[in-house]
């Protein structure tokens, strides 16, 4: 808790993909910041982070799916104040911070902008900082087709290039970082920086602004039309060269409009061991293999957000091992 008595809370964004979850984790294993609360909302019906998340569980709150920037707006509050009384009561571990990670399609803007229109809140929490994540692979194609992308850049206090050992950032990539936000503090990943610092550490003041006080205007949502979710549960057995094809050729016909895969699956030919599948428009990640399945759901599956492919597409890459079930679940512009 902050020296006025506040619970200060950091904004966690960046667009699909870029690494929120990863960093994440990383600083909730440092024992400093293990009494962190931590808010997530996914794109899709399916979320998988909170599951991916190692914290205390009844610290973790997966916020519905939908868009926390729109339909959503208002459990944002409720979410909070909730976590604030239950904590106060002493029904839930103590937490000194609360992180709101928000999902890769949000606009962060309305969201602050909701909290900051609290009055209660305002009473009890202290705005820390909006920490944006920017890919050094994807980012600048990213930026460019993806308002909400930009928002994210333009609301930051602090900007962390992350996968800058996958590429290095490009000078373009930094003009347009520069184009969007030329104030907020801007750091590479990974690199030596104490993560925890970077998410949870004040912003040095060049980089303050007075956004989290009440604005007359409630900011819009700025959402890419033709963005769609979709889950399949995979209900055959799958090996890795079953999937390293179907996504391949997915991700290689249609990489652009890929924006995201996640994942859980146990491979036929890796009892034992279940993977979490990660792929990020043309880039297919090296599954993260765990000896058990987080959560009760034992299912194969994988979430999809694309723009414009059609659900029977995907569908038809991955009728690998006989019929898949899919939920189609429509976020962004439609929502
Ligand atoms: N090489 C490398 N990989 C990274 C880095 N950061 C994240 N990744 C990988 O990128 C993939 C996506 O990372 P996540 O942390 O799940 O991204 P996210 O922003 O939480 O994704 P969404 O919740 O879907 O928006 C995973 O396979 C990570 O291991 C990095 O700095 N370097």
């Amino acid at each position: 808790m902050a020296a006025d008595g506040k619970t200060p809370v950091t904004v966690l964004t960046g667009f699909l993909g870029s690494g929120k979850t990863s960093l994440l984790r990383l600083v909730l294993a440092e024992p400093d910041f293990a009494d962190t609360a931590v808010i997530i909302n996914e794109a899709g019906e399916m979320a998988l982070d909170h599951l991916l998340v190692e914290a205390v569980d009844e610290q973790v709150v997966e916020m519905p799916s939908g868009c926390l920037c729109c339909v959503r707006r208002l459990d944002i509050v409720t979410t909070v104040r909730s976590l604030i009384d239950r904590r106060d009561r002493g029904e839930l571990r103590s937490f000194s911070r609360i992180v709101i990670e928000t999902s890769g399609l949000a606009d962060p803007a309305p969201i602050l902008y909701t909290l900051a229109a609290d009055p209660m809140l305002g009473h009890v929490l202290s705005f820390r900082a909006v920490v944006t994540l920017v890919d050094a692979v994807a980012g600048e194609g990213t930026l460019q087709r993806h308002p909400e992308a930009a928002s994210q850049v333009a609301v930051a206090d602090r900007i962390l290039v992350t996968k800058s050992d996958l590429l290095a950032p490009a000078a373009s990539l930094f003009a347009m970082l520069d184009g969007l936000n030329a104030w907020a503090e801007r750091i590479s990943l990974p690199g030596d920086d104490d993560l925890g610092e970077l998410l949870f550490g004040a912003v040095p003041a060049v980089a303050t602004r007075s956004r989290f006080t009440a604005q007359a205007v409630q900011p819009q949502a700025a959402h890419t039309v033709g963005i769609t979710t979709l889950s399949l549960v995979l209900t055959q057995p799958l090996t890795r060269l079953d999937l390293a094809k179907s996504l391949g050729r997915l991700a290689s016909d249609r990489g652009e409009d890929l924006l995201r895969v996640k994942g859980l699956v146990a491979f036929a030919d890796r009892p034992g061991h279940v993977a979490v599948i990660h792929a990020v428009q043309h880039t297919i990640y090296r599954p993260e293999w765990l000896q058990n399945w987080p959560g009760d759901d034992r299912r194969n599956r994988l979430v999809f957000v694309v723009r414009d492919i059609a659900p029977e597409v995907i569908m038809g890459h991955f009728a690998v091992g006989g019929p898949v079930h899919w939920t189609p679940d429509l976020i962004g512009a439609a929502a």
